[in-house]
């Protein structure tokens, strides 16, 4: 996982890794280009109109400088456009890269910028290193960059946004945003994800290491991290190692949220599945889920399960079935949808919940529970305060989903895609997270591997499907993301 530090920690970061691979600034700046160069080529952009580069004065200008020289020996006709009066203001990388640049690269002032001309635009103005509130200048510049209506990619991130804080005043909306080392704060932000477009990560040789130094509670999940969090069973192992869970879901009507959780679980590896549901329903899951068990007696002796999700499409007049499940479960449950309402109704239910339990809310959810926020960090604040005192886990679902741990550490997730946000998806994901803790999977380790491999599930998916991707076609796509993590 990768540490997430703040805009203002990058140099100090530069300066540590520099000194330690005995490397120049510059040649941390040529890498950082480079990677971007690489990235630029394997998406195969059109070389048919030439590309505009704006460039700042800073280090984040000097990266569009290298950036405009690589391009150019690859083809591509790039022409600078200069954000800066004069040259005595640039930084020394800059500088550098600037002097580096091949005479055939045309130089104007970015005010003679003439959209019509170009085929993509390379936002290389400002990057982490902006200070207080934009200048005048900075606006029209932005204004100029953001009257390009074709492909503007930003590089680190959109000139203008913070790397630290939620909200922007003038900022350039990106199409694609790429960045260095980890992903800047902002660029996770939901509220900031028109301007930010696609993210991508490049590597430039800064080791996990080297972030873990810095004192840092964010961090981002990448596909590599996944492995690890997996327990190993072998061929000795039987039914009884992958778990037995229940889960408690459906109603009159919401038979299917029973139905996808079910699916899920068994697909994320579960042994046994039981659904307990009401008895004039129980049909629907023999049915749909011929795998699946049913239970429907008023005394369930519960701690026979390893591990229950409760909660999807439950309906909210099932608050004493909770309170005596809380009362009576004492390990860790997954708790979603109808559930989590129930818990903003019934405030006492808090302390009853088991310790390292995990609540799965999307924003309206959240907002039931913990209030309304502005922005997303005094949402992730709210969080990790919650998360800290009640000794529980919540996962803040949406893109980027945010598994907030209760121990204060809060990862963002990097998979899944737009094509998720239909019906039933977070009744697939209650069900894998259960199947996992159900295994005998750590709290951490069950959302770990249950969100990344949803959101992996979700894109496989959408890739196969597109538009129209329903939430069963992702559960049959579980089993592909253990065989594309490597997991056995
Ligand atoms: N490890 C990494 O991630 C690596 C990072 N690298 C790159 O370095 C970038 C950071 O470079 P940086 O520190 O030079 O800052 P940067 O973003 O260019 O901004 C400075 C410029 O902004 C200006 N300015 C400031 N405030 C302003 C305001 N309010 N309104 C208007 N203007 C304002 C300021 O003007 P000044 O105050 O000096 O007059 C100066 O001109 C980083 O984002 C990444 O791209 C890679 O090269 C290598 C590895
Ligand atoms: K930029």
């Amino acid at each position: 996982m990768i540490k997430i530090l703040s805009g203002a920690e990058v140099s100090i970061l530069d300066k540590h890794h520099i000194q330690g691979k005995g490397i120049s600034s510059h040649q941390l700046m040529e890498k950082a280009a480079e990677g971007f160069v690489d990235w630029f080529l394997e998406k195969r952009f059109s070389s048919s109109k030439p590309i505009a580069l704006f460039c700042g004065a800073g280090n984040n200008g000097g990266d569009g400088l290298a950036i405009a020289r690589l391009l150019t020996k690859h083809g591509f006709q790039c022409v600078v456009f200069t954000c800066f009066a004069d040259e005595g203001s640039l930084s020394e990388d800059c500088r550098i890269n600037l002097g580096l640049l091949p005479s055939a690269i045309r130089k104007f002032p970015w005010n003679e910028f003439d959209s019509e001309e170009f085929g993509l635009v390379i936002d290389a103005y400002l990057g982490v290193g902006i200070k207080g509130p934009l200048r005048e200048e900075a606006k029209s510049i932005i204004d100029k960059i953001n009257s390009f209506k074709g492909i503007k990619v930003s590089v680190d991130l959109p000139s203008g946004l913070s790397a630290d804080y939620s909200g922007f005043d003038h900022c350039v909306h990106a199409e694609v945003t790429v960045t260095f080392a980890f992903p800047k704060l902002a660029l996770l932000l939901p509220e900031h994800a028109k301007v930010t477009g696609e993210l991508v990560l490049v590597d430039i040789g800064i080791s996990e290491e080297e972030l873990e130094v810095f004192h840092s509670s964010y961090y981002y999940l990448l596909k590599k991290d996944i492995p690890a969090f997996h327990k190993k069973f072998h061929r000795f192992s039987h039914k009884g190692d992958f778990g037995k869970v229940l889960l408690i879901a459906g109603s009159r009507g919401k038979m299917g949220a029973a139905a996808l959780s079910a699916k899920a679980a068994f697909r994320t590896g579960s042994g046994l599945v039981s659904c307990q549901v009401p008895l004039e329903e129980r049909i629907i899951i023999q049915t749909s889920v011929p795998e699946a068990m049913c239970v429907f007696e008023d005394s369930i002796d519960w701690m026979a399960f390893d591990a229950i999700g409760v909660g999807p499409g439950i309906g909210l007049d099932q608050g004493e079935l909770l309170e005596k499940l809380l009362r009576e479960y004492d390990r860790p449950i997954v708790m979603d949808a109808d559930a989590l309402t129930l818990l903003s109704r019934n405030p006492s239910f808090l302390d009853l919940i088991p310790k390292e339990s995990i609540l799965t809310p999307h924003l309206g959810e959240f907002e039931r529970l913990f209030g309304k926020c502005r922005t997303h960090l005094e949402r992730l604040e709210k969080a990790r305060r919650f998360c800290m005192n009640y000794k529980l886990n919540v996962l803040i679902k949406g893109a980027n989903s945010v598994i907030c741990l209760a121990d204060g550490r809060q990862i963002f997730n990097s998979s899944g895609s737009h094509f998720m946000a239909t019906a039933g998806m977070g009744d697939v994901l209650t069900g894998m997270i259960t199947s996992f803790l159900g295994q005998g999977y750590s709290s951490e380790q069950a959302l770990v591997c249950g969100v990344y491999q949803h959101g992996l599930a979700g894109e496989m998916a959408g890739d196969m499907k597109g538009r129209g991707t329903l939430a069963s076609d992702v559960i049959e796509m579980i089993p592909e993301t253990f065989k594309r993590l490597g997991v056995s």
